[in-house]
């Protein structure tokens, strides 16, 4: 997951390949409560790792019940219809999906919990819900604000036997929630069948069937009149099916069914294939692939799965009543930038109480992207930015909302290869943590991925400079001198002396290094040697190879691959002027002889390694030499290398300076 301040995406191209989805947050939250309060223990398989999840799962934690989570597997203690914690103080963050239904199924079951959660959550309405709990004899305190969370839940005095009026235009979540709540009440001695009837047209109805289909799966079955009347019968009680799968998520699908139908054909290529959902999907969501089929997307589908690729160019624009995909609408919202004249998204309403007012948002955000926007009430027209001249490079802001992000990242598509800046990446942990990174996985960028240099002598910093800039953009970190450590340590391994007689068997072995990197470490032919390199005699015998032509052509084609989306910041001698000549910043870090000897001494002090500073400082002068007067490119600063002499600087300096190099660069307007 990115966890930078923002993330900046280059231009894309299209995306090809494969991407495997992780599971729905609609169906990983219904389950982990079904799971909870049925009887029996449940083995959830494709659980979706999210904050959401996260939320759900620390909720029944509370409650008593036994919940083991191994990655995208939980084991779940059904608590068999009865609370085991009869009090407990939920915090549930910004999911509705939690706050919903744990309301509903607390107020039945009765205690002493308070539900809370992060300042939007107090923003949520959820007195709709509460009224018709309230009806029905649960008890049920605004803690704050009436209509909304926080609330405070006590015991009930159930009257079940007159019908349950609850609304159903303004989320389907009120309703999703009762139907999850109260078989818990109708399995009671001498309780009789429970109707619900709705008031209002029910929204987001596909969102009921999910719940229905679940319901179905522990054993209860609901009947229904239409959609405005279910019936709970009476009897049903909540029973484990033992295991059960999660689909994955059909509203993440929508970014990358958007994204294949954005792509540019190449030859050869099939699109975009996308694993864990078809078209057969139970989600609502799946029928976003009818909408974006009427925008010209061409999409085929097999049993959970889709292939999709560019069809009709530029898309379709649309006039769509959006009602039955809510949340995936806000794609076609995207999608409408590379439309052929204004798209109109109706009765969207319920996207202003969600995780932001989403009409607001996307209105504001797509208007920095050169697009024309009116809101209303209900609804969205977007009038796209011209293909080429109307486009702006924009800085989105994401609002905590894990949607804006990810259809922000599908502005980086622009035929005028403009980058686009996500503010907050860190948003879309809601529901898709890793979705930047699948992104990336299958994207092209039209341009040349950026690339950020920093050449300079030994100790003077390269590394922790170079490493903390690409912490902060989110940025691949390439430390070349370590590809030169591994050379001489291979040689040395391989028996050959870093001499000139070995140059060609010593090129050899550079060229199939056998090299993994990990978070802050290395393994070279499986065994792990990131210790290994980091001597002053590993260095010795890296200065040493990295003379040789030869190496320094054989390593050239590793180094080039570390040029990956998003962006790449490489550390060494020559990054600016032989391996990224191109790089848009190139620095020349330097800092006097005494000051780098010293941090080296430290630096070796700290890591237990005891050193004298006189030998240490003729030994970096030494290296410099080498380094600088060696034929096969030399030490030397590029001719458009900005110089940053740290000798007087600390860490956070020398970096901020960078950085504001680095900005001072970027096409972005500040957000506002
Ligand atoms: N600007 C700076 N001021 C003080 N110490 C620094 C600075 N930059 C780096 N250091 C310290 O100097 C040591 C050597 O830095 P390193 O990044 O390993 O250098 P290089 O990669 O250029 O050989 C490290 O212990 C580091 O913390
Ligand atoms: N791009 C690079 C990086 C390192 N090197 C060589 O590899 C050796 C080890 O690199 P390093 O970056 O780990 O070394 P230090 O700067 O930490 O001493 C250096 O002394 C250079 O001689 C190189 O020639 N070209």
């Amino acid at each position: 997951m990115f966890d930078t301040e923002f993330l900046d995406i280059p231009a894309l191209r299209g995306v090809h390949g494969a991407v495997r989805l992780p599971g729905s947050k609609s169906i990983s939250n219904r389950v982990l409560l079904l799971a909870a309060l049925c009887e029996g223990q449940t083995t959830v398989h494709d659980l979706l790792d999210s904050d959401d999840t996260r939320v759900m799962l620390d909720a029944l934690r509370a409650l008593g019940c036994g919940v083991q989570v191994d990655g995208t597997r939980a084991v779940i203690d059904g608590l068999g219809g009865r609370a085991r914690q009869p009090a407990a103080d939920l915090f549930l963050g910004n999911a509705g999906t939690a706050m919903r239904p744990l309301t509903a199924a607390l107020a039945v079951l009765g205690g002493d919990y308070q539900l809370r959660g992060i300042p939007r959550m107090h923003e949520r309405p959820i007195g709709d819900l509460v009224d018709a709990l309230q009806a029905l004899g649960c008890t049920v305190d605004y803690l704050g604000t009436p209509g909304y969370p926080p609330l405070r839940i006590g015991q009930p005095q159930l009257r079940l036997d007159q019908p349950i009026a609850v609304r159903g235009d303004v989320s389907s979540q009120f309703l999703t929630a009762l139907l999850l709540a109260l078989p818990l009440a109708a399995g009671q001695p001498g309780a009789q069948d429970i109707v619900i009837d709705v008031v209002g047209e029910l929204i987001s109805q596909p969102y009921v069937e999910i719940t229905l289909q679940l319901l179905a799966r522990f054993g209860v079955r609901v009947q229904r009149q239409g959609w405005s009347r279910f019936t709970i019968p009476s009897g049903s009680h909540y029973q484990s099916p033992g295991a059960i799968h999660v689909e994955a998520d059909a509203s993440s699908a929508s970014y990358f069914i958007a994204a294949g139908a954005l792509s540019e054909r190449a030859e050869g290529q099939n699109g975009l294939q996308i694993d864990g959902v078809g078209e057969d999907s139970i989600q609502g969501d799946i029928r976003f692939v009818d909408a974006a089929r009427l925008m010209g997307a061409d999409i085929v589908s097999g049993p959970n799965w889709l292939r999709v690729r560019r069809g009709a160019w530029p898309l379709k624009a649309i006039d769509l009543d959006c009602n039955h995909i809510p949340d995936a609408a806000m794609t076609l919202a995207a999608m409408a930038l590379y439309a052929d004249g204004p798209s109109t998204l109706r009765n969207i309403a319920s996207w202003r109480v969600k995780e932001t007012d989403r009409i607001a948002a996307m209105a504001t955000e797509l208007r920095k992207l050169g697009a024309t926007v009116e809101e209303g009430a209900d609804y969205i027209r977007i009038t796209p930015p011209d293909p080429v001249t109307g486009w702006r490079a924009a800085s989105l802001h994401t609002y905590d909302d894990h949607r804006m992000a990810m259809c922000g990242s599908l502005a980086a598509f622009n035929a005028a290869c403009l980058p686009v800046r996500i503010e907050d990446p860190r948003c879309v942990g809601k529901t898709y943590p890793d979705y930047f990174e699948a992104l990336f996985a299958v994207a092209e960028a039209s341009v040349p991925v950026p690339v950020i240099c920093v050449d300079g002598p030994t100790a003077s910093g390269k590394g922790t400079l170079a490493s903390e800039i690409a912490h902060r953009l989110g940025y691949h970190y390439l430390d070349s001198g370590a590809l030169y450590r591994l050379t001489g340590l291979a040689a040395r391994q391989a028996g050959l002396e870093p001499e000139a007689v070995n140059e060609a068997e010593i090129a050899d072995l550079a060229r199939a290094l056998p090299v993994r990197f990990g978070p802050g470490r290395v393994w070279l032919a499986g065994a792990e040697v990131t210790d290994a390199i980091r001597t002053e005699a590993a260095g010795m015998d890296a200065s040493r190879v990295s003379a040789f032509p030869s190496v320094r052509e054989a390593l050239l084609k590793l180094q080039h691959e570390f040029a990956r989306l998003p962006g790449l910041v490489a550390d060494g001698r020559d990054m600016g002027t032989q391996v990224f000549p191109f790089a848009p910043l190139k620095v020349f870090l330097t800092a006097g002889a005494a000051q780098r000897a010293e941090r080296r001494h430290k630096q070796l002090i700290s890591k237990g390694i005891s050193a004298n500073i006189a030998s240490l400082r003729a030994d970096l002068q030494a290296r410099d030499a080498r380094d600088t007067h060696r034929a096969a490119s030399p030490l030397k600063a590029a001719q458009d290398a900005l110089l940053l002499d740290n000798s007087q600087l600390s860490v956070d300096e020398s970096v901020e300076q960078v950085l504001a190099w680095w900005q001072a660069r970027q096409p972005f307007q500040a957000s506002a």
